[in-house]
C-alpha cells in the first residue's frame, strides 16, 4: 500500500499552519520516518519541511499531488516524541507548528534555499550549432555538476547575456535545493597502507630526489598510526604535495574524515569522584534513586539553601541514571554564565557530556547536538533549548535554579522550558528535579499542595524535598540591612553607606574578596522619595508606576492609569523625590576614588559581549587578581569562590520597584542568591543590603534567610490580588504603524474576546466568581509604547478554573487573520508571560 507523507512546511503563516500531503519517491521510502527533514516543492518554491505522519488516503487529487524532492538527512533530526511535543507546544503557546519544530533543531539545520544551475538532458541530443562561448558555459556546468548561479557568473563574467539566453531557452535549468547553514567539519587524515615487513624494501626503493617523501614516510613508520594531515605537515615543515606524492605511489591513503568541533578541546578537566554525601544529601538522593528505579515519571521540587550541595546530588543521580542505561538532560540558566558548572560536569563525566549554549558558534553547537543524536554522549547540559536534546531514552531531567526567568523564551515560540521539560519527561517516563534555593512560587505552591505544575498539567504532582543547611555545617552569612534614608539624613550622599564602606576597607586589609551587586533592571523608570522611601504606585494594581520622561507622567501599564509626576513627595512633602538608578561604571569610578588601588572586575552586558569573556573574568577573580567582582544579576548566580567573604547590594530597591507583580519575588530571589555567594568555604561570610525600604517583607525575609515565611506572605498577596499562581495570564500585544488603526483593532479584539467568553458562559470578573472565571484588562498602551516605529497596545487575560482561554484567544485571533495579512497588524500572544515590561 502506498503511503503519503504529511509534511509541516517552513512557511510560517496561518494558512500554511497544517500538514500538507506529499508523495514519497520509491527510493526514499525506506528512509523517511516521522521527524525526517525534507525539501518539498511548495508553490513555485522549494522549502524545508518536517514529516509529521503518514496516511494511505489523501484528499488531494493524486494527479496534483507533488513528490518530496529531497531527503535532507539519513537519520531524522527529530524523533516521533519530539514531533508530538512540538504539536503540544504549538497548541499551548499559540504558535505555528513549524516554529515549534524549528526551535528544536540547531540553527545549522535551519536550511536555506540555494538556487543551482544544471544542464538540460536534451543538451547533446540535438544537432545544434553552438557559439563557442555557449558551448564553454554548457560544458563547464555539465562537467562540474549543479553549480550556483554566482559561481557560473564569476567564471564567465562577461557572458551574463549568454547565460540568461541559455536559461530562457531551457538548456540551462535552475532548480532549488535546501542547504544546511553549516557543513560538517572534515579533516584529512593520513593512513599508512604498507605493512611493517615491507618497510625496508620500500625505503630503499626511493629515488634520491624524493627525499622529502621518504622523510615523511619514515616519520609515519615511527608509530604506524594514522595522523592528521595538518599535524604531519607542521611536524615535517613540508607541503601537502609531498604527502600526495606518497599517495600516488600507493604507500599512504589520505581520507577525509568527519570530526566534531569541540569547544572544550583545549581545556583539561581534572577527574572528580563522587563525594560522600551528607545526611541531607543522602536523603534526597535516596528519593531520586528510588524514583529512577521505578522508571516512572515523577517530579520533585528540591528546595536546598545556597551551598547545600545540590550539584553533588545532581551528579550522583545522573550517575545512577546512566548506570540504568538511560540518558540525562541538565538545564542551567544561560550556561555561559556558569563555567564552573560545566567544569563540574565535565570533571565527573568527561566525554560523556555534550554542552549546548548560546555562546557556541553554530558549527560547535551543531556538533555537540550531533553527539547527542548519534548516541555518543549520555548527558546533555545547556540553557533552555537543551530540553530538546534528541535523546531517546531519557531517565532524568534536572532544572537547576528553576526559578530563573531565562527559562522562558521571549520570542515565538514563547515557551517555558520548565513546563516543556515536565511534558517531555512525562512522555518518556523520566524523573524531573526542579532545584533552587528560592523556588518559583508556582512550583512551591504546586509542591505544598501536591499538584502538577500549572503550566504542564500532564505532569506528575510535585513532591517537595529539602536541604535546609549548608554542607559541612557552615552557616549562612549574616545579613545587615542598611537604611539609606538614615544615611541621607546623616549627610552621606555617596552610594556606599558607612557600614558597607567599612566592610570593604576591612576586606581589603585582610586580602579577602567581595561581590558587589548593582541591579540594573528597571533602571531609571520608577519614582522614589529619597527622604522617606515612598514609591509611586498604581491605586488599582498595586505595582509601581512607570515614569515617562517625555510627558513627565507616571503610568500603570497594567490598567492604563496615569497621573502627573509629583514634584514633592505626596507622603512627606520632601523635594528629594526623583526617578532612580545608577550604572555599574559609576560604581566602579566611585570605588576607585574611595579606595585608591582597589582592583575591580566589572561584569555586565558591556564587558561580556565577547566570546569567552565570562570565563576569563571569572577565572581572574578566582585567581585573586581582583578584590571586587562588581556586576549586575550575572554575579548573583551559581558562583562558588572560597575567598568571597563580603557581598554588598548597592540598592535593593531597583529590583523591588519594577512594575511587575513578581517584583517582590524577584527581589527576594536575587538577594538570597547573591547573599549565598558569601562564606561558602572555611571563611565566614557577611552581607550588606542597602535599601530605602528596609521594612519591605521581601528584604526582611531575605536578610533572615526565611524562604517559607516569605513564600507564604507573598502567596497571600497574590491570592488577594488575583495574580498567578492563583490564576493564569495571557498577554496579547498588538502593533501597528498607525495609532488610530491600532486602537480600533485592539478594542475590537477585546470586544470579541468578551463576547466569546460570554457565549461560552464564563464570568467576566475574577473576584466575583469562586471557580471558573476570566477577566480582561486593557487594551492599554504597552510599557514600551513604540518599537521601530510601530505602536504597541496590549490586553491581559486573567483566568482560572476550567476556562480554556488559550482556545478563546486562538479562535478570536483567527477572525483577525485578514487584518493581520492585509493591514499589517501584528498580534503576538504570550501564554504565562514572565516579563511584563
Ligand atoms: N558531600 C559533600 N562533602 C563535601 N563537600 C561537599 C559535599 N557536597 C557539596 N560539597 C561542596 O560544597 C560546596 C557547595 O555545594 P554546591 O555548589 O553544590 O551547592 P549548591 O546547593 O549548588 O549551591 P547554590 O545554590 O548556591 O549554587 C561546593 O564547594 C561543593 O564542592
Ligand atoms: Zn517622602
Ligand atoms: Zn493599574
Amino acid at each position: 500500500m502506498t503511503r503519503f507523507a504529511k509534511v509541516i512546511v517552513d512557511v510560517p503563516s496561518k494558512q500554511t499552519n497544517r500538514p500538507f500531503d506529499y508523495m514519497i519517491p520509491a527510493e526514499m521510502d525506506p528512509w523517511i520516518e516521522v521527524g525526517s527533514r525534507v525539501g518539498v516543492p511548495f508553490g513555485p518554491r522549494t522549502v524545508q519541511g518536517f514529516v509529521v505522519g503518514f496516511t494511505s488516503e489523501s484528499e488531494v487529487n493524486l494527479t496534483r499531488m507533488k513528490s518530496i524532492k529531497e531527503l535532507l538527512d539519513l537519520v531524522p533530526p527529530l524523533s516521533p516524541d519530539l514531533v508530538e511535543l512540538g504539536a503540544w507546544m504549538s497548541r499551548k503557546y499559540v504558535c505555528h507548528d513549524i516554529a515549534a519544530l524549528q526551535s528544536m533543531i540547531p540553527t545549522a539545520l535551519k536550511g536555506k534555499v540555494e538556487r543551482v544551475l544544471h544542464v538540460s538532458e536534451t543538451y547533446g541530443d540535438e544537432e545544434l550549432l553552438w557559439l563557442p562561448e555557449e558551448q564553454r558555459v554548457l560544458d563547464t556546468v555539465d562537467r562540474q555538476g549543479p553549480m550556483k548561479l554566482e559561481q557560473v557568473t564569476t567564471m564567465f563574467p562577461e557572458h551574463e547575456k549568454i547565460i540568461k539566453r541559455l536559461l530562457k531557452q531551457g538548456f540551462l535549468i535552475e532548480t532549488q535545493s535546501i542547504k544546511d547553514r553549516v557543513a560538517k567539519k572534515k579533516v584529512k587524515v593520513v593512513f599508512i597502507t604498507i605493512q611493517e615487513d615491507q618497510a625496508d624494501e620500500v625505503l630503499t626503493s626511493f629515488p634520491a630526489k624524493a627525499r622529502r617523501q621518504k622523510e615523511a614516510l619514515e616519520f609515519l613508520m615511527q608509530t604506524w598510526q594514522p595522523m592528521l594531515m595538518t599535524e604531519l605537515l607542521a611536524e615535517l615543515h613540508t607541503t601537502s604535495s609531498t604527502i600526495k606524492g606518497l599517495e600516488d605511489k600507493g604507500y599512504v591513503e589520505i581520507r577525509e574524515m568527519e570530526v566534531f568541533r569541540d569547544p572544550y578541546a583545549d581545556r583539561r578537566f581534572k577527574k572528580s569522584v563522587a563525594m560522600e554525601l551528607t545526611e541531607e544529601q543522602q536523603h534526597v538522593y535516596d528519593a531520586l534513586e528510588g524514583a529512577l528505579n521505578t522508571r516512572e515519571h515523577n517530579v520533585f521540587l528540591l528546595h536546598g539553601v545556597t551551598g547545600s550541595g545540590k550539584t553533588e546530588v545532581y551528579l550522583q543521580s545522573i550517575q545512577h541514571c546512566i548506570s540504568q542505561g538511560r540518558e540525562a538532560i541538565v538545564l542551567v540558566p544561560e550556561i555561559s554564565l556558569t563555567p564552573q558548572m560545566v567544569e563540574r560536569f565535565k570533571s565527573r563525566f568527561g566525554s560523556m557530556v555534550a554542552v549546548l549554549h548560546s555562546r557556541l558558534s553554530n558549527g560547535e553547537r551543531y556538533d555537540e547536538w550531533r553527539k547527542i543524536r548519534e548516541r555518543k554522549v549520555k548527558v546533555a547540559i545547556g540553557a533552555r533549548s537543551a530540553i530538546f536534546a534528541p535523546f531517546e531514552d531519557i531517565g532524568l531531567v534536572i532544572i537547576d535554579e528553576e526559578h530563573e526567568t531565562s527559562y522562558k523564551q521571549e520570542e515565538s515560540p514563547k515557551y517555558h522550558a520548565r513546563d516543556v521539560a515536565v511534558k517531555r519527561a512525562a512522555q518518556q517516563g523520566a524523573v524531573v528535579v526542579l532545584g533552587s534555593a528560592t523556588p518559583a512560587l508556582e512550583s512551591y505552591l504546586a509542591a505544598v499542595t501536591n499538584q502538577p505544575l500549572a503550566g504542564s498539567e500532564d505532569g506528575a504532582a510535585l513532591k517537595l524535598l529539602s536541604m535546609p543547611t549548608r554542607v559541612g555545617g557552615r552557616s549562612l552569612p549574616k545579613v545587615h540591612v542598611v537604611d539609606l534614608r538614615e544615611e541621607l539624613k546623616n549627610g552621606n550622599r555617596s552610594m556606599f553607606s558607612r557600614d558597607l564602606y567599612q566592610a570593604i576597607e576591612d576586606r581589603l586589609a585582610k586580602k579577602e574578596q567581595m561581590v558587589l551587586l548593582l541591579n540594573r533592571r528597571g533602571y531609571s523608570t520608577f519614582v522614589m522619595c529619597r527622604t522617606c522611601g515612598y514609591v509611586a504606585q498604581c491605586p488599582e494594581c498595586d505595582i509601581a508606576l512607570t515614569y515617562h520622561q517625555k510627558s513627565d507622567h507616571l503610568r500603570c501599564h497594567y490598567c492604563g492609569h496615569a497621573e502627573k509626576a509629583p514634584k514633592t513627595c505626596p507622603s512627606c512633602q520632601s523635594e528629594h523625590i526623583r526617578y532612580f538608578g545608577t550604572g555599574t561604571q559609576r560604581v566602579e569610578e566611585e570605588l576607585a576614588k574611595l579606595f585608591p588601588g582597589i582592583r575591580v572586575i566589572r561584569m555586565d552586558v558591556d564587558t561580556t559581549t565577547e566570546k569567552g569573556s565570562h570565563e576569563k573574568l571569572l577565572g581572574q577573580f578566582r585567581d585573586r587578581q581582583a578584590d571586587v567582582l562588581l556586576g549586575t544579576q550575572m554575579v548573583a548566580k551559581g558562583l562558588d569562590f572560597p575567598y568571597v567573604t563580603l557581598v554588598g547590594v548597592i540598592t535593593a530597591d531597583s529590583a523591588l520597584n519594577i512594575p511587575d507583580f513578581r517584583a517582590a519575588e524577584r527581589t527576594f530571589q536575587l538577594l538570597t542568591q547573591v547573599a549565598g555567594r558569601a562564606g561558602r568555604h572555611h571563611l565566614p561570610g557577611e552581607v550588606y543590603i542597602q535599601t530605602y525600604t528596609p521594612e519591605h517583607y521581601s528584604i526582611g525575609h531575605a536578610s533572615e534567610h526565611r524562604y517559607k515565611p516569605f513564600a507564604e506572605e507573598e502567596l497571600e498577596h497574590r491570592r488577594k490580588r488575583g495574580y498567578p499562581p492563583y490564576c493564569k495570564l495571557i498577554l496579547i500585544t498588538f502593533s501597528h504603524e498607525q495609532l488610530p488603526m491600532l486602537v480600533r483593532m485592539s478594542e475590537n479584539f477585546a470586544t470579541r474576546l468578551k463576547e466569546e467568553a460570554q457565549t461560552r458562559g464564563w464570568i467576566h470578573m475574577l473576584h466575583q466568581a469562586a471557580d471558573d472565571a476570566i477577566e480582561l484588562l486593557g487594551p492599554v498602551a504597552s510599557p514600551i509604547p513604540r518599537i521601530k516605529n510601530r505602536y504597541r497596545f496590549q490586553c491581559m487575560l486573567k483566568y482560572r478554573g476550567n476556562v480554556d482561554a488559550v482556545e478563546l484567544v486562538r479562535a478570536v485571533s483567527a477572525e483577525f487573520d485578514e487584518h493581520v495579512r492585509s493591514d499589517q497588524l501584528t498580534i503576538s500572544v504570550d501564554v504565562d508571560p514572565q516579563m511584563l515590561m
